[in-house]
């Protein structure tokens, strides 16, 4: 007996073999590698965790830099090299435009109307694109906004001194947070919210909204990849979806309207202001829909916020961990900017060692680990293997990143490696990629990357850093949670101690009110 159910479990993987087999050659040419999708509707999901990025990292060193993976009912190749990046991005990337909408997303930006979610790259999507780019990213627009960076940057030194004149270690997540959102209302709506030391209700209900849909969007929701458990919403994520956007449209539908209510639309220095006043210029007739123009406000708080504050975190943990790499870079602080004056973003062109422990950040710690998925509209070869179209695409730059034929010692934390390097970050380099790459490419990266470096050039310039009473670095927690942002699982708390002469923590004046 039981030899015999031995005999048809074996003919059964047999079929099951030959039939998938015969599957993937009919469907992929020649087959790429990839695992066996063991389980029905779920085909390969379960072999992801907690730390996809990581999961399929490992996965690549048996299968290699190209895999297929099928994900539910999702035929999904994941791609973890810098040759292959290189030849999506240079050749395919045309093909590779499509953006895929994540249910939860799908309601959060208003079915996908803004910039990363609209699916195609299409006329629409360039004039959106381009409204964004010239209006916020611009040199121009980036000299404009100069002073809500300055002011904010300020602001956060100047919280870190009181903590510090308080005698309480500073929790680097929550005031990262909260300079990011302020830096980004400011830019959108002309206007604080977060961190401020008057509650006001309306300002409270708005930022609960912001971490609500902040918590969610990330979240991997099982109905995308397995159709029939949508109806269910297993996880909740598609009701508290509806029920954030509900709220949204409110709040957002009061400031349009306040807006508009107000005279003088041109004179306002906000995308909101920029929005409603330029949309001829940029081929949106009269008026720009109510509905395009809160989607791009969502995406920005979205697209715009964690990514810059993670990277600081975790660069900040980083050098606290190796500190003869901080000591360097405030030798070089000290002899560039010297000690009577705060750092100015002109002087970050002369901070060589800074920028490369940036870098190292975002080489170790890419906060968008995938990048965001894109689907091909047409079958192509990549690596030498058809993918025919509707096909998934992960590039998982967390893997390129840890390379070891590109990096000596991928693991480790050590930004002499981009001492003297030309590599840079404007997805051009396919070894560092954490800005995404191609038609598709973060068009945020000039003002992510200017505060990234200029909070980390304050940070390291006005303070000494060392961790709470109590804690050791050798204990020091640098493991991940992963979201649409991979961030530290253990929020970073330090001890800051001041380095330059008393007036130049003084709180900033706003040239806005909210303060
Ligand atoms: C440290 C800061 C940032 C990082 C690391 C980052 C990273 C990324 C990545 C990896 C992508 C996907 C690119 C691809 O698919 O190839 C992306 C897209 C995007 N990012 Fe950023 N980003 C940052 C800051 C910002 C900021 C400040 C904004 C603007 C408010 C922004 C807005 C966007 C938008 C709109 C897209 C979609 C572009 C498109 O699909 O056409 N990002 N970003």
């Amino acid at each position: 007996m039981g030899w015999v159910s031995i005999r048809s479990c074996k003919c059964l993987h047999i079929f099951i073999f030959v039939f998938y087999k015969s599957m993937r050659l009919k469907r992929w040419g020649q087959s790429i590698p990839g695992p066996f999708p063991l389980w029905p509707f779920l085909g390969n999901l379960l072999l992801l965790h907690k730390l996809p990025h990581r999961d399929l990292y490992n996965l690549s060193k048996t299968y290699g830099d190209i895999m297929e993976l099928k994900l539910g009912s999702i035929h999904t190749i994941i791609i973890s090299s810098a040759r292959l990046a290189k030849e999506i991005f240079m050749t395919h990337d045309q093909a590779f435009s499509f953006r895929p909408l994540p249910t939860t997303l799908h309601y959060l930006v208003y079915g996908g109307l803004s910039v990363a979610w609209t699916h195609k790259t299409d006329d629409y999507w360039q004039r959106l694109r381009k409204m964004k780019v010239l209006e916020l990213f611009s040199p121009k627009s980036l000299i404009a906004s100069k002073h809500v960076r300055d002011e904010e940057i300020s602001s956060l030194m100047h919280d870190v001194f009181e903590d510090c004149k308080e005698g309480k270690p500073t929790n680097m997540r929550t005031r990262l947070f909260d300079t990011s959102m302020n830096m980004m209302m400011r830019l959108l709506l002309g206007k604080r919210y977060f961190g401020l030391k008057l509650s006001d209700k309306k300002n409270d209900e708005f930022k609960d909204i912001i971490l609500k849909q902040l918590a969610i969007v990330g979240i991997f929701n099982i109905g995308d990849f397995v159709p029939l458990l949508r109806p269910f919403d297993l996880q909740g994520l598609t009701t508290q979806s509806k029920q954030l956007r509900l709220k949204i449209d409110q709040i957002f539908d009061e400031m349009i309207q306040d807006r508009l209510k107000q005279n003088g639309l041109n004179d306002s220095k906000d995308f909101l202001g920029t929005m409603l006043s330029l949309p001829k210029t940029y081929g949106f007739g009269d008026r720009l829909g109510d509905n395009i123009i809160k989607a791009i406000l969502n995406e920005s708080i979205q697209a715009g916020t964690d990514t810059t504050a993670c990277t600081i975190e975790w660069a900040l943990a980083e050098l606290l961990r190796h500190p003869q790499f901080a000591k360097k870079a405030r030798e070089e602080l000290d002899d560039v900017v010297g000690l009577e004056r705060v750092v100015n973003e002109s002087d970050i062109p002369r901070l060589k060692y800074l920028q490369a422990i940036v870098k190292e950040t975002f080489r170790l710690h890419p906060p968008i680990t995938l990048l965001l998925p894109r689907e091909n509209i047409e079958g192509c070869e990549v690596g030498g293997y058809h993918i025919p179209p509707k096909t998934r695409l992960y590039v998982n730059v967390w893997a390129i990143h840890r390379d070891p034929s590109i990096y000596e010692n991928p693991l480790e934390f050590n930004p002499e490696r981009f001492v003297g390097s030309n590599v840079d970050l404007k997805g051009k380099d396919f070894q560092l990629l954490p800005f995404g790459s191609g038609r598709r490419v973060c068009p945020g990266y000039p003002f992510g990357l200017t505060n990234v470096q200029m909070e980390l050039a304050r940070f390291l310039h006005s303070f000494t850093l060392s961790l709470p009473k109590g804690e050791n670095l050798q204990d020091m927690d640098m493991s991940e949670v992963f979201s649409i942002i991979t961030l530290k699982a253990i929020s970073l708390h330090v001890v800051a101690t001041p380095r330059l002469p008393l007036h130049l923590y003084v709180a900033p004046q706003f040239t806005i009110c909210g303060n």
